[in-house]
């Protein structure tokens, strides 16, 4: 697919498997740039530094570093020392050691000078793959968004949180395919997009969106609870980086809270996903899916920002005027511990009760 001029692809080998192109995402949304990757090593960087991210693409980009791997020193012990550097990269995200373990499967039980072919081959066979499953999550979300439009007879609001789009996969995405999807077949509809600090991969949403010119609108991480409790969201749709056999999620920092305010507010919560994100060793997602922390730094500075001090995303006017800055939100009581008074920490409930003397005949306070 091709938006503006720009193809919605965000990996593809060259030169037969010599090579492998990406969307540098650290670019992005300030500019667009590819990125030659000769060595898989370079592969192993671009992983880390999140130059490409999201599950499916961090497990594509690792098959292609194991063909690169290949190329370089197809013997045993080359081969196994590159493929755990690639599958160790990052450590949340399932794909990546899926993808490792798929190819070192298959190279294997080859003559080492028939392990490059046969790698070029599967990781070509790979990233078609992802490519038609993305399509596919496309085609099986995107009727939820029209149901609810034929419901509520106005554009459909949606949450997302970070980056599930086409840059997080090798195109269409995963949590954007069905918006997507339901975007093109004309079903009107608008995304919140939560910035998602500190990385910021809203900004990579927003870029995507704003490029297909699908109403939008950033939104602090903060909001997504308020924005619910006014009815301003009919659904969340995430990603995911690993679910286990039990459908325990992990995915972006923050999708939990989400998940809670979606819970407490009967917003339905979908998380969209390809099988190849789920670990089916693993049933308590809590206890045993390992999640990756990453560099303070991060926390530090706010990506994004251009010449003028402006978090740089291009926004398509949402449908109609949203409030997109809620300054407070409120708790319902039941979240609620205590009060600390100057009579001691009261319960909620308790506070007619303690203070008693303060309440007026008519129920009013003093
Ligand atoms: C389609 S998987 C996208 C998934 O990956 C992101 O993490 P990161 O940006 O750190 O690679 C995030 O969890 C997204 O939901």
């Amino acid at each position: 697919m091709k938006v503006n001029g720009i193809p919605t692809r965000s990996i593809r080998s060259l030169d037969g498997g010599t090579a492998v192109e990406i969307v540098d995402q650290t670019s992005l949304p300030y500019h667009y740039e590819t990125r030659v990757l000769n060595d898989w090593r370079d592969c192993v960087e671009a992983i880390a530094n999140m130059r490409v991210r999201g599950a499916p693409l961090i497990g594509i980009t690792g098959a292609w570093g194991v063909v690169l791997a290949a190329k370089e020193d197809p013997e045993n012990a080359a081969l196994l020392a590159a493929a755990d550097a690639i599958a160790n990269a990052r450590p949340t995200a399932v794909n990546l050691s899926w993808a490792v373990h798929r190819m070192m499967g298959a190279l294997l039980p080859r003559e080492p000078s028939l392990r490059f072919e046969a790698a070029v081959k599967l990781a070509e066979a790979m990233t078609q793959e992802d490519v038609l499953t993305c399509r596919a999550i496309g085609e099986a979300g995107a009727p939820l968004i029209a149901d609810l439009y034929q419901k509520l007879r106005r554009p459909v609001n949606i949450l997302t949180h970070c980056n599930a789009g086409w840059l997080a996969t090798v195109d269409y995405g995963t949590a954007l395919a069905p918006i997507y999807a339901a975007f093109e077949r004309g079903t009107p509809l608008h995304v919140w997009v939560d910035e998602t600090r500190p990385r910021n991969q809203g900004l990579l949403t927003a870029w995507e969106l704003a490029q297909h010119g699908v109403p939008h609108t950033i939104i602090a991480d903060n909001a997504g609870g308020q924005l619910m409790q006014q009815g301003d969201v009919d659904l969340v749709i995430v990603g995911a980086d690993r679910i286990t056999r039990r459908g325990d999620v992990a995915n972006k920092i923050g999708t939990y809270l989400k998940a809670l305010a979606a819970h407490d507010n009967d917003v339905p919560f979908y998380v969209a996903a390809p099988s190849s994100t789920i670990d089916w060793k693993l049933t308590d997602g809590k206890r045993q899916i390992p999640i990756e922390n990453r560099a303070s730094s991060e926390l530090l500075s706010v990506r994004g920002i251009d010449s003028t001090g402006r978090i740089a995303a291009v926004q398509i006017a949402p449908v109609e005027e949203a409030v997109a800055n809620p300054a407070f939100d409120v708790t319902h009581n039941r979240f609620v511990t205590g009060l600390i008074t100057e009579r001691g920490v009261v319960a909620p409930t308790d506070l007619t009760s303690v203070f008693s003397d303060k309440l007026l005949p008519e129920g009013g306070a003093s």
